[in-house]
């Protein structure tokens, strides 16, 4: 088949698809010639973390496609779903520059038609730490990520490690659903004080963005203390969150890289939630423990 048989997709340009059907007769023809498809999902509000995502997606035999859709069902009913930032020329824009082949970009009733009546249920991890607040918010997130990778049918998907437990789950459902695409984690890209970069940050007044780095800083000093074991990498971490009254935990849990509970030796994840004002905030960091 040749580029004219595909008119969805031109070579060194950037198209923008609405529609799934359409999308996914464009990528399995670009398959068909033999070339890789590579996907980066995001709910757009584009930032350097995405940028590394697609960075890190692009090669020489690849299309990267970028989604962009604000996905509902992943939002509780007092969540931010109707004020999320949604920026999407300036999405394009960046997309075009960062050499992105296709823009997905349905609309909610493009990916959730009336009458739709099934979803993902994400298991007992589902309903832990972001889950235990943010109740069927990984329900949510896995029935778009498995409609898109239904849809787009890509070699490698690439997530962020921001999202930890987000992407800890993405990896269970593709394992226990024996699904082709590979799942490709990317370390979290933060600012050079330590801030992860996050959409949610456009919500920060100046004063709280400075509050909000003390989960970085905390995190810091939890890694730190790993040579002493779980408690003291906790009480490290705890320490530094206790110095800013104007940031509310709502956890701060160490789990094995897996987040089932903390290993006493070797590798663990140290995890962390916050709300600074009425943003709610996550980071997360590697620590070793006992070495
Ligand atoms: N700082 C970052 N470093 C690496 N990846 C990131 C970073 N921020 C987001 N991502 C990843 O980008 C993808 C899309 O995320 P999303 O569009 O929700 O952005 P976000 O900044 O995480 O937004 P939010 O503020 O809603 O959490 C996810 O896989 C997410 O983990
Ligand atoms: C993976 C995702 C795009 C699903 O809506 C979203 O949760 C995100 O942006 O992290
Ligand atoms: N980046 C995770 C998407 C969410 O908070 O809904």
């Amino acid at each position: 088949m040749s580029a004219a048989d595909n008119p969805g997709f031109r070579r060194g340009e950037l198209t923008v698809h609405h529609d799934p059907a359409e999308l996914a007769r464009v990528t399995r023809a670009l398959q068909a010639t033999g070339r890789t498809v590579h996907l980066v999902p995001t709910m757009g509000a584009l930032h350097r973390g995405h940028l590394e995502l697609i960075r890190r997606a692009r090669d020489v035999n690849a299309v990267v496609v970028v989604s962009i859709f604000v996905n509902p069902l992943q939002f509780g009913p007092n969540e931010d779903y109707d004020r999320y930032p949604r920026s999407f020329s300036d999405d394009v824009e960046a997309c075009r520059q960062a050499g992105v082949g296709l823009i997905f970009a349905p609309g909610v009733e493009d990916m959730y038609p009336p009458g739709r009546q099934l979803s993902v249920q994400a298991g007992p991890l589902g309903d832990e730490l972001e889950g235990a607040t943010r109740e069927g918010h990984f329900d949510g997130v896995l029935t778009v990520v498995l409609k898109l990778l239904n849809i787009v049918r890509p070699d490698l998907a690439f997530f962020g490690e921001k999202d930890y437990q987000q992407l800890t789950l993405i990896r269970k459902m593709a394992r226990e659903f024996d699904l082709d695409t590979r799942i490709q984690g990317i370390p979290t890209i933060r600012e050079s004080d330590g801030l992860a970069l996050s959409s949610r940050n456009a919500y920060l007044s100046e004063e709280q963005r400075a509050s909000a780095l003390v989960l970085s800083a905390a995190l810091a000093a939890g890694a730190h203390a790993g040579g002493r074991g779980p408690r003291a990498v906790l009480e490290a971490a705890r320490e530094v969150l206790a110095t800013e009254p104007a940031v509310e935990v709502d956890y701060l849990d160490l789990r094995d890289p897996e987040l089932g509970p903390a290993p006493q030796e070797g590798e663990a994840r140290l995890l962390v939630a916050a709300k600074v004002g009425s943003t709610r905030l996550i980071d997360n960091a590697k620590v070793l423990l006992g070495e």
